[in-house]
């Protein structure tokens, strides 16, 4: 895997040309169908074929980040913290929800242990790029070193990089952390500054009590360590975690090579949130996969400035809703690649504007 430093690869982003997106546009109009009549299937193809140059997708592969949290330890989560490795194992087995769902697109799934607090064999699809065994309790101080922020966004972008060096075409987050939408949920609130009660929701199922508790942790924790907002790699480091590092730096690595990526539910939505802030110009590649059901997803994807794909009530992570609406891109591609023109297909075109 080639290295890439972080401030290499923000001076790598370009913006999506507009002249070609509007030539994708005007061959789609060209199409034997009302103008504009496939909806937001014209954006995707019209968006992955800028970015990317092709019509097609070689490969697709969802990278499922995982990390343990110090601040489980706080009654934040519905489940215990042995549950990350026991569902990395699942993930490598074949037997989870990403691995089904996966399939079903044809994506391939590469699990990355970013800082379980396990000690996982080498095994095929696992990548070993564990940073520490989880995090340390955010409401207690940070939950990083700003160096080991670094190493995770370091991790991610050069997983992107390896993917354009393999014909990986579209690229998918996901995430696997027991506890970790308790960052997430801080990253949002440091970044769009609304309160702490208004972003934060069940997770994994948590009852009234320990959501009013996840509330109040995620808010002293903000006091107590202060990100600043102006500095994500700050906000990473003192409210973030492993897993959430590795996927900004997929996002912002992506962005650098020219890859679209499909970015999952809401901790994948809160690592993306970190790679936009860093440089702005990382929103065009993002393709925002669908809107979970946590409360604080929304925000953080208007933040972004991406309308969701799907809405499907769902609220798993894992890369999901990633896989999903994989299936969509590809099925925009096929429409370009397959609908004939007006002439070609002998259909009188529109009378009136
Ligand atoms: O992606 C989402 O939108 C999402 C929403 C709620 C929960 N999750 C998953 O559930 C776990 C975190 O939930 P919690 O309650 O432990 O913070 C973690 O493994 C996530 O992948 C994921
Ligand atoms: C079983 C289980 C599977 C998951 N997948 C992603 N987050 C999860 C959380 C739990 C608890």
């Amino acid at each position: 895997m080639s290295r890439i430093d972080l401030q290499s690869a923000l001076e790598r982003i370009r913006p999506v040309s507009s002249e070609r997106l509007a030539e994708i546009q005007s061959r789609i109009d060209r199409q034997a169908k009302p103008q504009g009549s496939l909806g937001r299937l014209e954006e995707f193809a019209r968006r992955y074929v800028a970015i990317t140059g092709r019509e097609d997708v070689r490969r697709k592969a969802v990278f499922t980040f995982a990390g343990d949290h110090g601040v489980v330890e706080e009654g934040v989560s519905a489940f215990p913290r042995e549950v990350t490795p026991q569902m990395v194992l699942n993930f490598l087995d074949g037997g989870a929800a990403i691995n089904a769902l996966a399939r079903s697109v044809g994506a391939e799934v590469v699990v990355v242990d970013m800082g379980v607090d396990y000690d996982f064999s080498p095994m095929e699809g696992l990548l070993l790029k564990k940073v520490a065994k989880g995090t340390a309790n955010f409401a207690r101080g940070p939950a990083m070193t700003r160096r080991q922020a670094i190493q995770a966004l370091e991790t991610g972008i050069e997983i992107a990089f390896d993917c354009k060096e393999k014909g990986i075409d579209l690229v998918g987050t996901g995430d696997m952390g027991i506890g970790n939408t308790t960052p997430s949920t801080a990253i949002a609130a440091a970044f769009t500054g609304l309160s702490v009660a208004r972003l934060t929701h069940r997770g994994t199922g948590i009852g009234d009590a320990a959501l009013a508790r996840k509330i109040v942790v995620i808010e002293e924790g903000l006091k107590l360590n202060a990100p600043d907002p102006a500095d994500p790699v700050d906000v990473l480091a003192k409210v973030g975690g492993f897993e959430i590092g590795g996927i900004a730096g997929l996002v912002l690595g992506c962005a650098a090579c020219g890859i679209p990526v499909v970015v999952d539910g809401f901790i994948s939505t809160a690592g993306a949130l970190i790679a936009s802030e860093l440089h702005p110009g990382v929103r065009d590649y993002i393709f925002a996969a669908h809107q979970s059901v946590e409360i604080g997803h929304g925000a953080m994807l208007e933040r972004i400035g991406q309308r969701p794909i799907l809405n499907l009530d769902m609220r798993l992570g894992e890369g999901t809703g990633g896989a999903l609406a994989m299936g969509l891109i590809e099925a925009s591609l096929r429409a370009l690649r397959e609908i004939r023109t007006f002439d070609d297909a002998g259909v009188s075109g529109q009378e009136a504007p």
